[in-house]
């Protein structure tokens, strides 16, 4: 991998992967308060999974919401996501894209994700007003059924980055320990042979642990690990998930 991205004060694509919490809290209180106790448990950057939100639909509500996260965070990053895939919240396109330019506008999230599914035009799109206005994009796919083949996952992380992603994201699901080696592989194929900037990759569930804590060796530049919830199955905690990585990342000098 050449590149890395700076945000604020994060690097991604460099050293030990960066710990993201999502925020999966359902009202202001929570969310706040699921906020602080990813920052005392030393997160790297929040993820607000807005779709928990009760009042996402006031964008009003949302981008002053968005607001205080930023204030709490100091310099840390925000992952804003309004997650659709394999989750039972549904918003029109229409509203989903309004959203996610609103918070740009707004000003006070630093990345945002939109789902490859939405459609090349709207990942496309998306990107260049983000762009324009200094946000950053990961494009993300989904696959909670399987897991694809390597040229599949690696042709989806290839397309994310033409459709103008500074981070391509794929998570999928494994059946067997095959599944989580073909996700490696095709993570490792992508740093390799095609990567100018991070990327994110994960095999979900129990028999997809280690694919979120090997980033470091495999290439992906970002790991979710929970506090009060996990909001995909699999995550580690956060006390773990940096243990483990920091005991992988110091073995280098041992
Ligand atoms: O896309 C992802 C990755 C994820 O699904 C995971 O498997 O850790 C968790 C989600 O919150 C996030 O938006």
């Amino acid at each position: 991998m050449e590149k890395t991205l700076k945000i604020r004060d994060m690097e991604l694509g460099t050293g030990m992967p960066k710990v993201c919490v999502p925020i999966t809290g359902k009202d202001k209180a929570g969310i706040l308060q699921e906020t602080e106790l990813a920052l005392q448990a030393g997160a790297d950057l929040i993820e607000w999974r807005a779709d928990y939100y009760v009042d996402v639909d006031d964008v009003q509500k949302t981008a002053g919401l968005g607001r205080e996260l930023r204030k709490k965070m100091g310099n840390k990053p925000i992952l804003f996501t309004y997650r659709t895939e394999g989750t039972n919240h549904s918003i029109e396109l229409e509203k989903y894209i309004r959203l996610n330019q609103s918070m740009v506008d707004a000003g006070d999230v630093d990345l945002l994700d939109i789902e490859l599914f939405m459609g090349d035009e709207v990942c496309q799109d998306f990107c260049g007003y983000a762009h324009g206005k200094g946000k950053a994009v990961i494009i993300s796919s989904h696959d909670f059924e399987k897991t694809p083949n390597e040229q599949e996952i690696v042709g989806r992380l290839c397309k994310m980055r033409t459709l103008g992603a500074d981070v391509p994201k794929v998570a999928v699901m494994p059946k067997n320990a095959g599944d989580v080696l073909t996700l490696l592989s095709a993570t490792n194929q992508y740093a390799n042979a095609h990567a100018d900037g991070p990327l994110i990759t994960m095999s979900m569930k129990w028999l997809g642990g280690i694919s979120r804590i090997s980033g470091e060796i495999f290439g992906s530049a970002l790991t979710f690990g929970s506090t009060m919830r996990v909001s995909a199955p699999g995550q580690l905690a956060i006390e773990d998930l940096k243990y483990i990585l920091n005991v992988l990342h110091h073995s280098e000098n041992q």
